[in-house]
């Protein structure tokens, strides 16, 4: 496709997950002029990019708000930034457990909002980005936003909001707990023999090219996983492990639900 990228582009806040996106954006031709992003600490982002750290006197027509600090912070931002909203002002936000309610309330000058969940893995173009919005939102404003999430991998939308810590749990905070399982092969290949820094690379390797053909192949990870288990052989043996009582899927269902639930005391204020 044809990138169209916004005119005016402010990042309030721009860390781990909001410079990802920016990073991506940079790589995708995005022009650095367009970008203004707003933090605390002044630091540089990128060549061209201009960094401020407090809020312009105005907002060019049309400019388009990631919302990029922690949720926390939203009451703050919403104070000194709402102010400069006009109808045609887009914000997207991807702070965790803050509902379009909210950021109705906050910016109520605002009439294109979406909520986005991006995961790390946007810098590569191989995230995933939950999206929702509500009917508000103009048509142009939502396939504009796709275009710009587009670049980042995997775009979804959310069709019902309740969904939407659900999605968080899994690709949002997906990447801490992949991250943890590759961790915790490697290290479980060292408690069975294998040098530290060798079963390091080996499960990193294994995990990646595993991911690889999954995402290509015509069988579901379910069915590969028992064309790798020969009849009678080893690894019948370890998933025997994994799949007693629903070891890893009741393991992985409890992680979710963990996370899913504090996205929604988060939505609740605490
Ligand atoms: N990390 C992840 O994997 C994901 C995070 N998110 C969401 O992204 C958001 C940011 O998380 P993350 O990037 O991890 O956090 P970081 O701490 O890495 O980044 C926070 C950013 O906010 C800036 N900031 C701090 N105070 C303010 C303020 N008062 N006004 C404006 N900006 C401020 C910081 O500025 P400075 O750089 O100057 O310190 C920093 O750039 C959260 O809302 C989170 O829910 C969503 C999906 C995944
Ligand atoms: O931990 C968090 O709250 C955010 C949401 C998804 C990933 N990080």
């Amino acid at each position: 496709m044809i990138q169209s990228w916004p005119d005016h582009l402010l990042l309030v806040g721009c860390g781990n997950m909001a410079g990802q996106m920016l990073s991506r954006w940079l790589d995708c031709g995005l022009d650095p002029a367009r970008v203004t992003v707003l933090r605390p600490s002044g630091r540089p982002v990128a060549d061209g990019v201009a960094v401020v750290t407090d809020y312009p006197d105005a907002l060019p027509a049309g400019t388009t708000v990631l919302l990029g600090m922690k949720p926390y912070q939203i009451a703050a931002v919403a104070a000194a930034l709402a102010p400069l909203c006009a109808a045609d002002t887009r914000i997207v936000s991807i702070l965790a457990g803050t509902t379009l309610a909210d950021l109705r309330a906050r910016f109520s000058a605002a009439r294109d909002i979406v909520r986005a969940m991006p995961n790390l893995p946007v810098g590569l173009g191989e995230g995933v980005t939950a999206l929702f919005t509500d009917a508000a939102t103009a048509t142009q404003a939502k396939a504009d936003v796709a275009a710009l999430i587009e670049p980042l991998g995997l775009v979804e939308w959310i069709a019902d909001e309740a969904l939407f810590n659900q999605v968080t749990a899994l690709s949002g905070c997906g990447p801490a707990f992949l991250f943890r399982f590759i961790d915790a092969l490697a290290r479980a290949g060292e408690a069975i023999g294998i040098p530290a820094d060798q079963a390091a690379r080996m499960a990193l390797a294994t995990v990646q090219g595993s991911a690889d053909m999954a995402a290509r192949a015509a069988d579901s990870p379910g069915v590969l996983a028992d064309k790798v288990a020969s009849p009678g052989g080893m690894t019948r043996e370890g998933l025997n492990v994994l799949d007693a009582d629903d070891r890893l899927l009741a393991l992985l269902t409890d992680t979710l639900a963990a996370a899913r639930d504090r996205g929604e005391a988060m939505a609740r204020g605490a």
